[in-house]
């Protein structure tokens, strides 16, 4: 255990030394969680992280000047459309997914440190649930939409496999997350396919660079942004980890898209027969203030300009056809190889600029009283995980249809967007698209049939409540043999027992 003389010591290297300005009249139990949370912090890169948050505060706001003149949009050679081909070239790419999914080649891992403040719940948000029928959570979904990807690449090529599921937690959701996963049984996944490991934190601090004390007892932490997940996968030796497991290609994603399609056949297939190394998905913008990053070049290297240092004005540009010149909206999906991941965490991570979030952080004042402040006064520094492409040697982009691929949960439902219920709807909406697809019809309670227009662009519920577990379908494959010319009250259910009962 850490001592008070050594503690002190590295924080006067590091000009922070008022963190322990309480330490003397704390009680012995507090007074080592203060000096365990300071222990770990290198007082040269402390004096650094502080240094460099007040500079980058000074900085005037916005994007750095002149920016617009070095964007330019993705050009079409770089750009996939999961939509847009035609479906040979479709097929080819799904085969060639199931294939490399077959071998084991392939693992995901979800970016999940984050603290759903938007969404205001304490808890980590893949255990929220949308109020979808089944009550199932994110992080189930997620768990069997990877049983199913694993079973159809499996019935595909007559072999068991596994896609390992790495989980980046942080201190805030690593402990509950666990604790969740054994509570439920890990959604009957085999315990040693989910990795979960944790993302480093680091101090929040004032605009005149001191780190901030949230209590008498403890820093106002947070942690490093989803791009701590390179110095994270090199503290926990996790590459080594999927080196040995086989490993090659791996499908990063953040936790809060219902929608998202764990190790997608059709995205791992592109990028491997393209011969990617680093790749994102992406959806058209729905609109010039949408808080998505966009996908572009920036002096002719591919990268994602965020959606918190793009200006309106670059942010409305058209292009000749009319639609936004800046169109290619980041999803937070993301391919690697193994390999390139291996050069970021060796070579490149270092050079990874944080970025800076100006938020109100709760602090204690010079005589210990507890203090919420009314405006920003803190300075959170977060790498961003897309902040890699820049390096790849070969970055693809890969175009996927909105309705089927992202709804993200960001809010709660007293925004207009992204909240649980405009999530819930978009998953009932795309389930009931696929079930009338495979010639399913709905009656209303009477028994009388409903009109089976699929609802517009996700919005608004659809006509009948349908939920189709990912169990039976993963992306609306397979259906046909429950459901066609087939009539069902609403709501229907398609979970596993149900298919069974429905099989000729
Ligand atoms: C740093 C980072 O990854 N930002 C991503 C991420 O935004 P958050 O607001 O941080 O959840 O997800 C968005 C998609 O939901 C994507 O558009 C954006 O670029």
């Amino acid at each position: 255990m850490a001592s008070e003389r050594d503690v002190r010591a590295r924080l006067q290297r590091a000009g922070q030394e008022h963190l322990l300005r309480f330490c003397a009249e704390l009680a012995p139990g507090p007074r080592a969680a203060l000096l365990a949370e300071l222990e770990p912090l290198e007082p040269e890169a402390l004096r650094e992280h502080c240094r460099s948050a007040a500079a980058a505060c000074a900085r005037p706001p916005g994007p750095p000047p002149g920016l617009a003149t070095r964007l330019r949009p993705l050009p079409p050679e770089r750009v996939g459309s999961a939509s847009r081909s035609d479906p040979e070239t479709r097929r080819l790419w799904e085969e060639e997914g199931f294939h490399q999914i077959a071998l084991n080649k392939v693992a995901v891992l979800l970016l999940a440190g984050g603290q759903g403040t938007r969404l205001g719940v304490t808890y980590p948000k893949g255990m929220y649930q949308v109020g979808l029928p089944s009550q199932k959570t994110l992080y189930q979904l997620q768990a069997e939409r990877i049983r199913r990807v694993e079973q159809l690449a499996g019935e595909r090529h007559g072999t068991r496999c596994t896609v390992p599921w790495y989980i980046m937690t942080s201190e805030f959701t690593l402990g509950p997350t666990a604790e969740f996963f054994k509570e439920n049984d890990f959604f009957h996944l085999d315990p040693n396919n989910v990795i979960m490991f944790e993302q480093r934190m680091l101090p929040a601090v004032t605009f005149d660079g001191r780190a901030i004390l949230e209590r008498k007892d403890k820093v106002a932490m947070a942690p490093d942004g989803n791009g701590g997940l390179y110095r994270a996968l090199a503290d926990h030796r996790i590459l080594e980890d999927m080196e040995r497991r086989g490993v090659e290609f791996v499908h990063v994603y953040c936790v809060d898209n219902i929608l998202v399609r764990l190790a997608d056949p059709v995205f791992i297939g592109f990028c491997v027969l393209r011969g990617a190394d680093c790749g994102a998905k992406v959806v058209e913008k729905a609109y010039p203030e949408e808080p998505v990053g966009v996908v572009c070049l920036v002096d002719g290297v591919p990268q994602v300009v965020e959606y918190s240092e793009i200006s309106p004005e670059i942010a409305q540009l058209r292009a000749p056809d009319g639609g936004l010149l800046y169109n290619a909206g980041n999803i937070c999906n993301h391919f690697f190889t193994r390999g390139f991941l291996q050069m970021v965490t060796r070579e490149f991570e270092p050079l990874l600029k944080p970025h800076v979030a100006v938020k109100k952080v709760p602090y204690v004042d010079e005589e210990g009283n507890p203090v919420k402040p009314l405006k920003p006064n803190g300075i959170k520094m977060e790498k961003f995980v897309f902040d890699v492409f820049q390096f790849a040697k070969n970055f693809v982009a890969f175009e996927v249809l909105r309705e089927e691929e992202f709804s993200p949960l960001k809010n709660a439902d007293s925004a207009d967007r992204d909240n649980p219920s405009t999530t819930r709807r978009a998953l009932l909406a795309q389930h009931y698209r696929w079930a009338l697809q495979a010639g399913a019809h709905f009656l209303d309670a009477h028994g009388a049939q409903l009109t089976e227009l699929p609802s517009p662009r996700g919005s608004g519920e659809p006509a009948a409540v349908c939920e189709i577990s990912p169990l039976v379908s993963y992306s609306g494959e397979g259906l046909e043999v429950y459901l066609r010319g087939r009539a069902f009250q609403s709501p229907l259910i398609l979970d596993e027992n149900r298919a069974r009962a429905l099989q000729p």
